[in-house]
């Protein structure tokens, strides 16, 4: 029996975005027993609800209400945005956060031989892609008359298999098409994972957890793209060993007990500090430099 008391999030089942999205809701607090078989997942310590699905099902089970929340890639949620609301279904959904992994782009490639020169020169040819409705659309931005070829996989071996002159698919290192002998040439649409929530209104106390989930989430995402820097620094260089620390305008000084000529310095930095930047802090006559990652990160 399902509980409608509990928050329900959807999460991919298996694939590019399940283990990061797992381990946002794993470091806010969430504990969760993960079993491959098992495609509703119980939070022992929240009320809530993991549903592990394919992630082609995510944008249509938040857009009709079935889940309360959902982790899912802008492309897909974009797509099937465009699919539902051509159908005339439901495709209201909020967007909460845009995440830090899951970045991609969905991008025209070209077979080696082919000659291109814009998005014009695919005038009257196929494109195989698994993203008709992003595809169409920026074909009509860029007044193309072109025909998208739907395919749900292997969309690479299209133009090989004279399924289509080119495709249009997902690319982050490019090593899938140059393995398949295909150049990168448009990009169509810029992607990363989306945390998105039901348009409707979700119960007071689902509400009150979201809302207590969020700022944990931004400090998950802020903790990992900052660094905490400690070193001991000779009092009469502080100013130029500040100006060297990557976002350090409030440093803690401190004194180093046994040493007047020394202070230690502590600063939470959003950059890491590059082996050159150690080296001329230790020029200056910097000691026990450490470079520390933040697990976690409020106020
Ligand atoms: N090469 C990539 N690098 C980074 N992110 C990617 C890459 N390829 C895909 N993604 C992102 O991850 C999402 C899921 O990709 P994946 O390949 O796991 O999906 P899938 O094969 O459709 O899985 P499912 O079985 O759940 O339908 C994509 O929609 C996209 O947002
Ligand atoms: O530019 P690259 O780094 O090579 O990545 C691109 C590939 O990654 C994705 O597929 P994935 O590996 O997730 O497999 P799938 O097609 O079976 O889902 C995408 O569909 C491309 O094929
Ligand atoms: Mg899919």
């Amino acid at each position: 029996m399902s509980d409608n008391t509990r928050l329900r999030i959807a999460v991919q089942k298996s694939g590019r975005l399940s283990d990061d999205s797992i381990a946002v809701l794993k470091a806010i607090g969430i504990k969760l027993q993960i079993r491959d078989r098992l495609l509703i997942a119980h939070s022992t310590n929240q009320a809530i609800d993991l549903l592990r699905v394919r992630d082609d099902d995510i944008p249509g089970l938040v857009m009709d209400g079935v889940v309360d929340l959902g982790f899912i890639g802008e492309n897909e949620l974009e797509e099937k945005m465009l699919e539902r609301k051509a159908a005339n279904k439901k495709h209201e959904y909020k967007t909460l956060r845009r995440l830090d992994y899951g970045g991609c782009r969905l991008s025209i490639a070209v077979p080696n031989e082919m000659q291109y020169d814009s998005v014009a020169s695919l005038e009257g040819k196929k494109v195989a892609t698994t993203y008709p409705f992003l595809l169409e659309r920026f074909f009509a931005e860029q007044g193309v008359n072109a025909q998208a070829v739907m395919l749900t996989g292997s969309v690479e071996v299209a133009p090989r298999a004279g399924v289509a002159d080119a495709i249009c698919d997902l690319v982050s290192t490019g090593a899938t098409l140059e393995a398949n002998g295909l150049r990168e040439k448009d990009v169509v649409f810029k992607s990363k994972a989306v945390l998105i929530q039901k348009a409707k209104a979700l119960s007071e106390e689902k509400q009150a957890l979201v809302s207590r989930l969020l700022p944990r989430i931004d400090g998950v995402i802020q903790a990992k793209e900052s660094k905490y820097i400690m070193l001991h620094a000779p009092k009469a260089y502080l100013e130029q060993v500040k100006s060297l620390l990557p976002g350090a305008e409030n440093p803690t000084v401190l004194p180093l007990s046994g040493h007047d000529d020394r202070v230690a310095v502590h600063v939470v930095s959003s950059e890491t500090l590059f082996w050159e930047t150690m080296e001329k802090l230790k020029a200056l006559g910097c000691s026990s430099i450490l470079v520390m990652p933040i697990e976690k990160m409020m106020g």
